[in-house]
């Protein structure tokens, strides 16, 4: 595969959305054919799954099938959106991926990381980014992103407790210490275009 898979994780309001819509205007005013996808969803059937697992009960789903439905929705948006575009050649932007299980199905809802990977090797053929940016804000910054982003209020997933939140964030941090290659920890509490410019100054290894 000749294309590059970039994925940003982080809890809820941190600015992935903003940062991927911008750095695909970065990338493409560089002649870089980008796809820009989202977890869960990025297919029409992961978009289905996406629907059952945002809305409902708190208690529809249990940590462990969450996990399932995630690494089924994951298996359809790999083979059916991410690895057609890097076989083209094209540079992936995902908004969440394997990650975000690891963090919210693993540290938040203690399902083990050795089920999650194994469900991700069967899923998707164990496809990994190429590189992961950590976007980092405080809880308190968060927290107003959202409450003027989210005014009719959160869907299922981000209705999880503070606790559950906390511990999220802690595995993100575990996870980016672990694997330094592939992380990148970006101060996302800065104004947008600061923060578009520190992931871009963080891809020039790819772009000179
Ligand atoms: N650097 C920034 N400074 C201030 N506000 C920001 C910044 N980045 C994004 N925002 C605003 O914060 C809100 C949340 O941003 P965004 O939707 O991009 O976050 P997200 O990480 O994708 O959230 P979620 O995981 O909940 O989908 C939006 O209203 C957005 O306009
Ligand atoms: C991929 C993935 C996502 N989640 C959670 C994280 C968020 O609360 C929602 C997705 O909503 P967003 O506004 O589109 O970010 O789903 C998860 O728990 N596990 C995952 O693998």
């Amino acid at each position: 595969m000749t294309g590059r898979f970039i994925t940003l994780e982080g809890g809820e309001g941190v600015g992935k959305s903003t940062q991927i819509r911008a750095l695909a205007d970065e990338l493409t005013v560089r002649g870089i054919e980008v796809v820009v996808t989202r977890e869960p969803g990025g297919s029409e059937g992961a978009e289905a799954i996406r629907e059952l697992l945002l809305h409902g009960d708190d208690d529809r789903w249990d940590a462990r099938g969450e996990a399932l439905l995630f690494a089924a929705a994951r298996a359809d948006h790999v083979a059916r959106t991410i690895r057609p575009a890097l076989e083209r050649g094209a540079w992936v932007l995902c908004d969440r991926f394997v990650d975000s299980t690891r963090a919210y199905q693993g540290g938040g809802g203690g399902v083990t990381d050795a089920d999650i990977l194994a469900l991700h090797r069967f899923g998707s053929q164990n496809l990994w980014p190429d590189r992961t940016f950590l976007l980092r804000v405080s809880p308190a910054e968060a927290a107003r992103r959202l409450a003027a982003r989210d005014i009719e209020g959160s869907d299922r997933m981000g209705s999880k407790p503070d606790e559950y939140q906390a511990r999220l964030a802690a595995r993100f941090d575990e996870m980016a210490a672990a694997e330094p290659l592939r992380w990148r920890v970006i101060d996302a509490g800065a104004a947008a275009p600061v923060v578009t410019a520190t992931i871009v100054a963080e891809l020039q290894d790819w772009l000179s």
